[in-house]
C-alpha cells in the first residue's frame, strides 16, 4: 500500500476542513486533505449555497404576490427550472468539485480522494476510489477531523425502502411535487417547506415537539407559523410519524396523533448525525459510539487530534465551522490567539421572515440563573414595519442579564431579520451596556431601528 510522510491530515474537506487545510498549506506545512464526496463539504453543494438560491426564488415570488396590496397587479408564474438551472450551473458546477481541488492544491496542499479512517496515533489509512490503491498517511503532526454530518433517518415503521428526500435530493429536484411532507420543523424543514409551498406544493409539515424552530423563543415559533399557516402550509406539531406507506406513486405517512397526510413527496429533515464508528476515532481513544468529538477551546479533541465543524456539536453553521477552523490552525501554527467563544455565535433561518438568532433564548438565560430582563417590539408597529405592510410579519425579542446591564441574547424575526441581528450581535459580542445602546442613533426608518423599541421595552 503507498504511504505518504506530512505534518498534518485532514479528513474530511467541509468549510472547515478547506480552511484549516488551506491556512495550513499556505503558511508551509505539508498538508494532505482528504475528502471522500466533494471538497467543500455539503454547504456549497446541498445545503447553504443552493438552499437559499431557492430561497431567493421563492422570495421573489411572494414579494410579485404581494404587488397587488401596494402597488398595481403582477402576475408570477413559477417555474422551477430557473431554480434548479441556478444550483446546477452556478452553485454545483453539477456537483463537480475540479475548480475547489485546484484551488487546494494551489495553495500548496496535497488532496487524496477517498474514505480517511484514523488507524492508529499520526495513521490515517483512506479508502480510494476503485482502480486506484488504498494508501497510508502518516501525520508529523497532527490529524484535524472534518467529517460534517448526514441526515438522520428515524426508524419509521414502512420508511426504509421508500423514495423519500432529505436535503440531497431536495437540492437536486428538477420538478416540483403537487404536494409535500416534510418531517422536521426546524431550520432545514422550515426554509424547504416555503420554498416549495410558494413554488405550488401542497405542503404539510410535522414536527414532532410542541412548536416549530423549539429550541429558540418561542414568540418566533408563533409568528412563523401563522405565516405558515396563512401561507396554505398545514402545520402539525406535537405529533410524529408513526407509519409510511409508498404505493402507486403517492406516500401516506400516519401521525401519532391519529391523521393521516398524503403527498406524492415526503422530505425527511430530522436532524443530522456523525458517523464517528467509521472515522475510526477509538484508535486515538475518542468514544466511537458518541453523538460529537468533545472539543476544548483550541479545538483540540485529544492528543495530535483537532476537530472542527459539525462535529463538535458546537452549532452546525457554515460560520462556526470556519471560525473554528481559523482557532485550530492557530494552534497547529503555534500562534496562540483567544480560544473558541460562543457567546455570541448567530444563526439565520431564511425563511420569510427571516429568524435570526444569536446568544442566549430567555429560557436558556434563565436557566443559567441569570437576573433576567426581556424587551420586545412588534414589527408592523415599528415606523418601517408599518410602512412596508405587506410581508411585514415580526418581533424582535431583547434578551439582558439587569445585573450587568448587557444583553445577552436577542432573536429578530422580521424582512431582513438576519441583517437587522448584526448590530445585536456585535451587542452581545462586545457587551456593550444596553445604557449605550439605548444612547445610539439608529436611521429612520429602517427596520433595525425596531431595537429601539425593544430596548425600550427592556422591563
Ligand atoms: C439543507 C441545509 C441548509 C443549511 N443552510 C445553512 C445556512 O444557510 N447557513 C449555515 O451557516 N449553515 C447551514 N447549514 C449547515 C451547514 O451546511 C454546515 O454547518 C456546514 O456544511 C459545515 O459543516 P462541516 O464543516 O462540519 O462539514 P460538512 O460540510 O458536513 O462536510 C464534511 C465533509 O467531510 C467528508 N467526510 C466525512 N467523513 C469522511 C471521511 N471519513 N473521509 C473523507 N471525507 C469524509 C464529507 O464527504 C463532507 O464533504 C445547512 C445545512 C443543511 C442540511
Ligand atoms: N440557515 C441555517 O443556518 C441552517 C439551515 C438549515 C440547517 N441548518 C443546520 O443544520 C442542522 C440540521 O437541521 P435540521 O433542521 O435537519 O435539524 P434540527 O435538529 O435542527 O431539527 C430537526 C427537527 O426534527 C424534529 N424531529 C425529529 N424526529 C422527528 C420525527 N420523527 N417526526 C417529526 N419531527 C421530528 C425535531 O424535534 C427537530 O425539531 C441544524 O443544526 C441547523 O442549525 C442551518
Amino acid at each position: 500500500m503507498p504511504s505518504d510522510d506530512v505534518d498534518v491530515v485532514v479528513i474530511g474537506m467541509g468549510p472547515g476542513g478547506e480552511a484549516v487545510a488551506t491556512r495550513l498549506a499556505g503558511a508551509g506545512v505539508r498538508v494532505a486533505g482528504v475528502e471522500g464526496r466533494l471538497v467543500g463539504g455539503e454547504c456549497p453543494y446541498y445545503a447553504c449555497v443552493p438552499t437559499k438560491m431557492m430561497v431567493r426564488g421563492a422570495d421573489a415570488l411572494a414579494e410579485a404576490r404581494r404587488v397587488p396590496r401596494l402597488a398595481g397587479t403582477a402576475e408570477a408564474h413559477p417555474d422551477w427550472t430557473r431554480i434548479a438551472d441556478r444550483i446546477r450551473d452556478e452553485a454545483t458546477t453539477d456537483w463537480d468539485d475540479r475548480d475547489a481541488v485546484r484551488r487546494f492544491e494551489d495553495s500548496g496542499g496535497h488532496f487524496v480522494r477517498g474514505i480517511g479512517r484514523i488507524t492508529g496515533p499520526g495513521e490515517v489509512t483512506v479508502a480510494t476510489p476503485p482502480g486506484v490503491d488504498d494508501r497510508v498517511l502518516w501525520a508529523r503532526r497532527g490529524i484535524v477531523l472534518n467529517p460534517g454530518t448526514e441526515p438522520a433517518i428515524p426508524p419509521i415503521d414502512g420508511l426504509e425502502g421508500t423514495p423519500f428526500w432529505t436535503n440531497r435530493d431536495a437540492v437536486r429536484t428538477r420538478a416540483v411535487p403537487h404536494s409535500l411532507i416534510v418531517l422536521g420543523g426546524g431550520p432545514v424543514g422550515l426554509e424547504l417547506s416555503q420554498v416549495f409551498a410558494r413554488f405550488g406544493a401542497d405542503t404539510a409539515l410535522v414536527e414532532a415537539g410542541p412548536r416549530l424552530l423549539r429550541h429558540g423563543e418561542p414568540a418566533a415559533s408563533e409568528r412563523i407559523t401563522a405565516v405558515f399557516e396563512n401561507e396554505g402550509i398545514s402545520v402539525h406539531t406535537g405529533t410524529s410519524a408513526r407509519r409510511v406507506r409508498y404505493l402507486d406513486g403517492q406516500f401516506s405517512v400516519e401521525l401519532s396523533s391519529g391523521t393521516t397526510l398524503s403527498a406524492e413527496c415526503l422530505l425527511v429533515a430530522t436532524g443530522r448525525r456523525s458517523d464517528l464508528a467509521t472515522l475510526g476515532v477509538g484508535a486515538v481513544g475518542l468514544d466511537e459510539s458518541a453523538r460529537t468529538v468533545e472539543v476544548d477551546g483550541r479545538m483540540r479533541a485529544a492528543d495530535g487530534v483537532w476537530a472542527v465543524g459539525d462535529v463538535t456539536g458546537r452549532g452546525a453553521f457554515t460560520h462556526t465551522s470556519v471560525y473554528q477552523a481559523a482557532i485550530a490552525a492557530a494552534d497547529i501554527l503555534g500562534e496562540g490567539g483567544d480560544p473558541a467563544d460562543y457567546r455570541a455565535e448567530p444563526a439565520v433561518t431564511f425563511t420569510d421572515p427571516e429568524i435570526a438568532e444569536v446568544g442566549l433564548t430567555e429560557a436558556r438565560a434563565r436557566e443559567r440563573g441569570l437576573a433576567v430582563r426581556t424587551g420586545r417590539a412588534e414589527i408592523p408597529a415599528t415606523a418601517r414595519g408599518w410602512i412596508h405592510k405587506a410581508g411585514n410579519d415580526g418581533v424582535i425579542t431583547l434578551v439582558a442579564d439587569a445585573e450587568r446591564g448587557v444583553l445577552v441574547g436577542a432573536t429578530v424575526v422580521a424582512p431582513s431579520g438576519g441583517e437587522v441581528l448584526g448590530a445585536l450581535a456585535v451587542a452581545v459580542h462586545a457587551e456593550v451596556p444596553v445604557a449605550r445602546l439605548r444612547g445610539m442613533i439608529l436611521a429612520y426608518p429602517t427596520f433595525h431601528r425596531g431595537i429601539e423599541d425593544a430596548l425600550a421595552d427592556l422591563s
